[in-house]
């Protein structure tokens, strides 16, 4: 947050916003539709809380259009969180706050990515103006882009449908890892 009197002195935000699916967890073209479904992509609930023990707030932003599709309860969606969040605190970390959008493509909403509005979410709950700086990391064009439009860092891992989005054009200054693991590396300086 930067300081009202000596904005220059504005500690750096150790902030960090997550795509879910394809980086967090496995990905389907079927949509993760239970728990079950829900699998961890090895080393990423690891990579989350080696960033909280470095500092970091670990904040995810993910679209589940599957709810207005159908595909899967609310309560479904929020046992699929808890077990990401217990999973992760099992690790020794936490995510700080899980944004989601419900709706369906066709519903013109402001939240879905590759609209911003998850990210001003996680921006106004942090007190922040914007999200300068700050790490979007996700495997589709969508995550990048909705985070960019508030200023965040593209960072495009190859997970999920990373490989297929990377045979696109990516976002300039995109930087690109094999996983979240590899970009948690970077981050924190342990890239070997
Ligand atoms: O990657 P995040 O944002 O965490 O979640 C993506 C999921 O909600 C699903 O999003 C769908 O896109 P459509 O919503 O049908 O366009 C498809 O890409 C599914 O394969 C995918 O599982
Ligand atoms: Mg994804
Ligand atoms: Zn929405």
């Amino acid at each position: 947050m930067a300081s009202p009197i000596f904005p220059h002195l504005a500690k750096p935000v150790k902030l960090i916003v997550l795509d879910r699916d394809g980086v967090i967890n496995e990905d389907s073209d079927a949509y993760v539709k239970s728990l079950a479904e829900w699998i961890p992509i090895p080393g990423s609930l690891q990579a989350i809380a080696r960033l909280c023990q470095a500092g970091w707030t670990v904040a995810v932003a993910t679209n589940q259009s599957g709810l207005a599709r159908g595909m899967f309860s609310a309560t479904t969606l929020d046992d699929m969180h808890l077990k990401m969040q217990q999973l992760v605190m099992e690790e020794g970390g936490r995510i700080d706050l899980i944004v989601h959008c419900p709706h369906d493509p066709d519903d013109g909403c402001e939240c879905r990515k590759p609209k911003p509005g998850l990210f001003r979410t996680i921006a106004e709950h942090f007190n922040l103006p914007d999200l300068k700086g700050v790490p979007v990391v996700g495997d589709s064009h969508r995550d990048l882009h909705a985070g960019m439009l508030l200023g965040g860092e593209p960072y495009l891992v190859k997970t999920g449908k990373g490989l297929r989005t990377l045979e696109g054009t990516l976002p300039p200054g995109t930087r690109v890892f094999d996983d979240l693991a590899a970009v948690v590396d970077h981050l924190l300086g342990s890239a070997a």
